[in-house]
């Protein structure tokens, strides 16, 4: 199986090369220059070239807060670029998996949010990110929407690599306790990702397989927990001691309004693809012990 990603450095792109091939895929990614969302033309030609069987759509504007500034180029790259992809999908003959985000979500629900629940994204981000969905399933019908959240890995920007390189010159890091939400390893998704590409090859017709769902953990919890179990990993390894004071959102102002409760509901991957992901502590532990102590 060969499958296309659109990026290179991002980090479910990093994760799907780490993973790819333990489950018998060939991970071919591509990016900038030969595939630049924000200059349409060159999708096709540069996925064509990669002879895919499946399509993954990785690469997007995640800045969450400079979105709020560059409106233009985060619809453009999210929303235009997103529907480009699906189309050369479309015109490819094969299916597209494209990564969306809780961040469609208002964060006004109780419980947990499950697919068929109104969006409203308060943001920029997430506004042009729920674009992408509505392009991408109008462009192909052969297509499986996930909606991923609080990705971290050893790759790339994340949360993990932020409190850690706190870490280096302070004991003591303020981090908001009134949002909750789905910590997500990049390489538990690109096993997600890896098994949703197989089930869509292998049945080409099944309407359970197709459409929207959310991937993510098993369990939840805040961005204060999710420093936590960071910062507890530190000490484990190297007794260097850093405390979380528990603040609330007004506590730390943000360009981006953020959801303050966007945990997903994440039985309809589990029925339709047989997907369960671990809980979030146990791969967490791990991304944050790697980047201590690099391979
Ligand atoms: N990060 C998160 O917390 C979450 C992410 N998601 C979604 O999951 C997907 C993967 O996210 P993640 O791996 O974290 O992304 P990253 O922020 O790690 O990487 C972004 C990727 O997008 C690529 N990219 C940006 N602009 C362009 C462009 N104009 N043309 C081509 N490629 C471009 C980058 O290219 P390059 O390799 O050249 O740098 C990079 O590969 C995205 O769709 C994101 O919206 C959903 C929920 C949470
Ligand atoms: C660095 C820092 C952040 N925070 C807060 C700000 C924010 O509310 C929360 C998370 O901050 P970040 O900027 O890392 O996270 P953010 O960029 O909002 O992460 C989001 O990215 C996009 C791409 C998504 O799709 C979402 O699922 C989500 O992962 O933590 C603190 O409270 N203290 C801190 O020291
Ligand atoms: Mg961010």
């Amino acid at each position: 199986m060969r499958i296309a990603v659109t990026g290179t450095s991002g980090q479910v792109v990093t994760a799907l090369v780490e993973r790819g091939t333990g489950a018998g895929a060939t991970i071919v990614p591509v990016g900038r220059p030969q595939l630049d969302l924000l200059d349409p033309s060159t999708v096709l030609p540069a996925l064509a070239a990669t002879k895919p069987d499946v399509i993954v759509s990785a690469a997007a504007y995640t800045a969450v807060d400079k979105a709020e500034a560059e409106q233009d180029v985060a619809w453009r790259i999210n929303a235009t670029g997103a529907g480009t992809v699906a189309a050369a999908a479309r015109v490819l003959g094969v299916p597209v998996i494209h990564l969306s985000t809780d961040y469609v979500f208002d964060g006004s629900k109780d419980g947990l949010w499950t697919e068929d629940d109104p969006v409203g994204p308060l943001g920029v981000y997430g506004a042009s990110k729920l674009a992408g969905e509505v392009a991408v399933a109008s462009a192909t019908p052969n297509h499986a929407i996930l909606r991923i959240a609080w990705v971290v890995s050893p790759f790339g920007a994340n949360f993990v690599k932020t409190m850690l390189r706190l870490a280096e010159t302070r004991d003591h890091v303020r981090v908001v306790a009134d949002q909750y939400g789905g910590p997500t390893s990049a390489l538990d998704i690109a096993d997600g990702i890896l098994a949703v590409a197989k089930r869509l090859l292998s049945d080409t017709n099944d309407s359970n397989l197709r459409g929207t769902f959310h991937m993510g953990p098993t369990n939840t919890g805040s961005w204060a927990d999710l420093a936590d179990v960071i910062f507890a990993a530190l000490a484990e390894t190297t007794r260097k001691l850093v405390s979380v004071e528990r603040i609330s959102t007004a506590e730390y102002p943000t360009p981006a309004r953020r959801p303050p409760n966007s945990r997903l509901d994440t039985r309809k991957i589990e029925r339709a693809h047989g997907i369960v992901l671990p809980e979030w502590q146990t791969s967490i532990e791990m991304i944050t012990r790697r980047l201590i102590v690099p391979a």
